[in-house]
């Protein structure tokens, strides 16, 4: 595709069917890239905008601009007056909550209610979690005294990493860049941010909300483009980065891993999982199949957090399975802007090229579909989207591969077990190691089950209940690291000692 060339700023209103121009974000002002591409909208496969693509001289642009701003006042900033300034964002964030709502819908499809209600609410609350976290959280100190009768004085104190790169995928993207930018910023670093190629948008207007919120120019850049070799690879390779926050598919985090490695730069990776959920016979029937049906399909099951797997004790396996299955054909998949709509489409036809092929590999593999399993047919012009149906297997069990694989899309199996021992066994049969849920009535085996789950977030009786506070993050190849809290500060500082002889 040729240069795109327009002037105009990102964030203007297209005229009506006029695909937006999408730029990268350089040192306070809007760029060109070196080449663009096609943002089509998931709802009906309409192209909705033009994105600018960075190059390398782009990236390069953006490392060196978030270096000066870095050795400049920026890194001089005190926390009080950092964790203002996150408030102010989180201000501006809601003044312009409307138009964040339609940037998020726009790329993604998702329910404008999901939107207002998780992705954009959450993009505020996280600057302000973190404007808290960073004023409340102290350091080691110790007053040393040695057998000599010396006394000295320990004391720790952070110092932001420098540069960061936060790599962001197109499922939350909003919420899950906000998750990183609040906390590199609160603990003075400056950032290049590269947004997934499927979701620019929202990315590209919260940089102008940061400009009117008083961010210095170059404290946050955004370079649009792909992964490998493209901005994303030109990003990580950067010899000018400090380190590199990502979220998103195992593979990708192994490829950044081996990108920073010749010069040792720290990661904080939240990657894929196969998440479980185990139901026991005494659980509240009603609360356990609308959670699980939460944690099934939010999101058109595009969460890293969505349960895959569920296993249900054999008494009540028939009727949780029938449950389960009447819920997902009760979704209603349709336009966002429709309030009755709960379910939107994939991100994009190739997802759900993935998704469905999946769902071929299931029957492959002799599964039973109790619900969906497949394409529907919408009509009201929706039919060039990625929609897919909400769907339910049974008969498969943990050697099958559509058991054992991430599909990351609206698809659980659902299999019996018979003792605690098995269902946990059965939980944690899995390479990956993000989220589990247990529904019982009986809390001393809740915490207990909950507790040898294998995962770094283990639920019980309830799913995606956040405190921003908490460690947040997988074992396995689920990912490296923990964000939440004094979590994120940790992975944005260095800490360094200072021993002082009394
Ligand atoms: N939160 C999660 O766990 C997510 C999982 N996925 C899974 O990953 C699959 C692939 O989706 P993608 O969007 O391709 O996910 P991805 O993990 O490849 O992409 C996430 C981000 O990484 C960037 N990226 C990709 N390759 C890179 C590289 N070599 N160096 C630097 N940056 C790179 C992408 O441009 C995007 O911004 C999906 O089908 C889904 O199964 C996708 C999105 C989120
Ligand atoms: O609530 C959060 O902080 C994050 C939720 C989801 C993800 O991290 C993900 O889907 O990758």
């Amino acid at each position: 595709m040729p240069a795109l060339t327009s002037q105009t700023t990102t964030t203007a209103p297209p005229a009506s069917g006029t695909p937006r121009d999408i730029r990268n974000f350089i040192g306070g002002d809007f760029v060109d890239g070196v080449a663009g591409f096609d943002k089509i909208d998931p709802v009906d496969g309409a192209v909705i905008g033009r994105v600018h693509e960075a190059g390398r001289h782009e990236v390069d642009r953006a490392v060196a601009a978030a270096r000066a701003a870095f050795d400049g006042p920026w890194g001089r900033m005190s926390v009080g007056d950092r964790a203002t300034l996150l408030r102010r964002i989180a201000d501006a964030i809601e003044r312009r909550f409307d138009d964040l709502v339609a940037a998020e819908v726009g790329d993604t499809g998702k329910p404008e209610t999901l939107a207002r209600d998780l992705d954009v609410a959450r993009a505020a609350m996280n600057f302000r979690s973190f404007a808290d976290t960073v004023a409340s959280t102290g350091l080691d100190s110790f007053l040393t005294e040695l057998a000599d009768g010396r006394r000295a004085l320990n004391y720790a104190i952070r110092k932001p990493l420098g540069v960061v790169a936060i790599i962001v995928p197109w499922n939350l993207p909003l919420l899950l860049l906000t998750w990183k930018l609040a906390p590199a910023l609160a603990s003075g670093n400056t950032v290049v941010i590269k947004p997934s190629e499927e979701t620019p948008s929202s990315a590209t207007l919260l940089a102008e909300i940061l400009s009117e919120a008083g961010v210095p120019d170059g404290v946050v850049n955004v370079v649009h483009g792909f992964g490998e070799d493209s901005a994303g690879a030109f990003l990580t390779g950067h010899p000018g980065i400090d380190g590199v926050t990502f979220t998103g598919e195992t593979s990708t985090g192994s490829a950044i891993m081996r990108a920073v490695a010749p010069r040792v730069r720290p990661v904080s990776f939240e990657l894929g999982g196969k998440n479980a959920a185990v139901v026991f016979a005494d659980a509240d029937l009603d609360a356990a199949i609308a959670g699980l049906a939460r944690s099934t399909y939010l999101n058109t099951g595009q969460v890293c957090l969505c349960t895959e797997r569920i296993y249900v004790e054999r008494p009540i396996f028939d009727e949780m399975a029938a449950g389960l299955a009447e819920q997902a054909r009760r979704l209603r998949l349709g336009r966002p802007e429709n309030p009755a709509t709960t379910t939107g489409p994939l991100i994009s036809q190739a997802h759900r090229a993935k998704v469905l092929s999946y769902f071929d590999l299931a029957r492959e593999e002799g599964a039973t579909v109790l619900a969906g399993g497949g394409v529907p047919t919408l009509g009201d012009g929706l039919d060039g989207g990625s929609w897919i149906e909400p769907t339910l297997w049974s008969g498969l069990d943990n050697s099958n591969r559509a058991v054992r694989e991430e599909v990351f899309g609206p698809v659980a199996a659902i299999i019996p077990f018979d003792t605690e021992a098995e269902a946990i066994a059965l939980a944690n049969d899995t390479d990956y190691g993000l989220a589990a849920v247990t529904w019982t009535s009986d809390l001393t085996r809740g915490h207990r089950v909950a507790q040898r789950m294998r995962t770094g977030m283990s639920w019980v009786n309830t799913w995606y209940l956040r405190d921003l506070r908490s460690p947040f993050g997988g074992m396995g190849l689920s990912g490296i690291g923990r964000e939440g809290g004094h979590h994120s500060l940790e992975f944005y500082t260095e800490p360094t000692n200072v021993c002082v002889q009394l």
